[in-house]
């Protein structure tokens, strides 16, 4: 039988916050700093392991996160999620992403039809598709292959599809998969369209436009966008656009695209790369057979989500984690730090996935928590970032928890030795340098010049960042961001605070405006 109860009335949460802090800085020094590195670590699928010795944890803590885990259910209300449950309790609906790489529970059915088979057609015609333009069957009007694919959305139709294409981009060109160029137009601001367009050849370019509702202005406006360059240019739209959408929208039933493919309301926007909504751009990309070993890696990530044991489960440990040191320890924000190029754009990604799950003040019931919810997300690719806001992060007043990702080897291959070591030992010397330097500090007599340490971080440490690794490292954040939401007692699958600024940007396009909104329309010429 599942409860769910507010954090703040659970015993197992009191018993965490009377536990004694560790001192990152003391406990990461010396032999014991060694030991620790040896034995806080989780293997996860792909190869990847989660390390999280440089957190401000010890055995006491963690003691105490598995009683939390226990008293919180949250096996038990994943069990729920995947077995079928109306999990989104603000919009009344099932949450169903894991189907779309696995099956982890019981067969579910829902508007009288198998779910998992339902995803499964939906990549099936998605490979064919792809199939076909890669082989010429599926061709412009002058009988021509296609070179480019271009996605038109915006959040979760943008984000994760657009993070998961430039995460693998180079590994697909190294291995014989590139198969098509992609490009993505998601902002209004009609500069972002204008812009991809100079930048391709619209007669050899397919267009997907991405919306699960079929009602987001700023997709539907880029689409009028695109369809207005390809006529300029004496082309038939319809040849050229396929749609991904739920089968309820206004697009579903269009006449205007080449083909359309389905996603449903059971997964969320920002949960969505691994249904049609990255489907048909990474199959077109690189092709089904990547888009496959991506969703493996995600499988078998969701697969470890599902174990009781939280030092066997590394998305629920890191999720406890998380809750510890936003709740007990009070930090403020989380920064993301890849020491990979390939996952420029993944903490974009993680943003979206965190802050509109779990940006809320009001539990799954409605009603206000007296607690703190999801941190800030934000971060860049390491050495980047070091050479930018890592100031902050070791001298600031605030402490943020850090997540760092690396790779032992990088995807292209090539490599020079400058001053004794490679590019890629580099990048390696620096995420772990920067992991002591956070946890142990320096002392200085010049204050202006000290570090105090005591900086929490973890690292994801890969061989190499591959589809199935993408596909692992995905599901981990997913299901992290989804324990936690089960730990606040939050509903993690709605968004209605993205709602009020668009209703109020209606009305000002309507000129529907008075007092401050007016003002400010006047002053922006609108
Ligand atoms: O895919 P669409 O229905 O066009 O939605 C695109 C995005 O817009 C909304 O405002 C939501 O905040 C996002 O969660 C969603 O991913």
């Amino acid at each position: 039988m599942i409860t769910w109860k507010n954090l703040d009335t659970l015993d197992s949460f009191k018993e965490l916050s009377q536990t004694a802090k560790v001192d990152v800085a003391d406990v990461m020094k010396g032999e014991g700093g060694a030991e620790r590195v040896k034995k806080y670590s989780v293997p996860m699928a792909a190869g990847l392991t989660y390390h999280y010795a440089a957190k401000a944890v010890d055995d006491q803590v963690l003691e105490a996160l598995k009683k939390l885990a226990e008293e919180a259910q949250l096996t038990e209300k994943f069990q729920a999620l995947y077995n079928g449950e109306v999990i989104n309790t603000g919009e009344k609906r099932l949450v169903l992403h894991h189907m779309t790489r696995g099956q982890l529970g019981n067969k579910v059915e829902a508007d009288g039809v198998d779910k998992r088979a339902f995803y499964v057609e939906q990549q099936e015609k998605i490979a064919d598709f792809a199939n076909k333009v890669h082989a010429g069957e599926i061709t412009n009007a002058a009988g021509e292959k296609f070179t480019t694919v271009v996605q038109i959305g915006i959040g979760g139709s943008d984000l994760g599809p657009r993070a998961m294409y430039l995460a693998l981009e180079n590994w697909a060109k190294r291995n014989n998969k590139f198969k098509m160029e992609a490009k993505f137009i998601s902002n209004v601001d009609p500069d972002d369209a204008a812009a991809v367009l100079a930048s391709i050849d619209v007669a050899h370019s397919i267009f997907i436009l991405v919306s699960k509702s079929g009602t987001t202005l700023e997709t539907l406006t880029n689409e009028s966008f695109v369809k207005d360059a390809l006529k300029n240019a004496g082309l038939d739209a319809s040849k050229h656009m396929i749609a991904v959408t739920s089968e309820t929208s206004p697009l579903a039933k269009s006449d205007d695209y080449l083909a359309a493919f389905f996603m449903d309301d059971y997964i969320g926007g920002r949960y969505s790369s691994t249904s049609a909504v990255g489907g048909a751009v990474l199959s077109l990309a690189f092709g089904p057979d990547v888009f496959a070993q991506f969703l493996k890696g995600a499988g078998e990530e969701d697969a470890l989500a599902k174990n009781e044991d939280i030092f066997q489960n590394p998305a629920m440990l890191d999720a406890l984690i998380g809750v510890y040191e936003r709740n007990v320890l009070g930090y403020p924000s989380t920064a993301v730090l890849p020491y990979s190029q390939g996952l420029s754009r993944f903490p974009a990604h993680l943003q979206q996935l965190d802050m509109e799950s779990n940006g809320k003040s009001v539990n799954r019931f409605g009603e206000p928590v007296d607690y703190v919810t999801g941190p800030v997300i934000f971060g860049e690719p390491g050495t980047n970032g070091q050479h930018s806001f890592y100031q902050l992060l070791h001298q600031g007043t605030d402490i943020i928890p850090l997540q760092f990702i690396g790779f032992k080897n990088n995807q292209m291959g090539t490599d020079v030795v400058i001053q004794g070591s490679t590019s890629q030992q580099k990048l390696c010397a620096n995420v772990a340098a920067q992991i002591v330097a956070f946890a142990c500090g320096k002392e200085d007599e010049n204050q202006n010049k000290n570090f105090k340490g005591g900086r929490p971080s973890s690292i994801i440490i890969g061989e190499q960042l591959t589809p199935e690794a993408m596909g692992a490292l995905l599901a981990h954040f997913e299901n992290k961001v989804m324990f936690q939401g089960f730990v606040w007692n939050l509903n993690s699958f709605d968004q209605e605070g993205v709602q009020l600024g668009k209703v109020l940007a209606k009305k000002v396009l309507a000129h529907e405006t008075e007092g401050a909104l007016k003002e400010l329309s006047d002053l922006l010429n609108i």
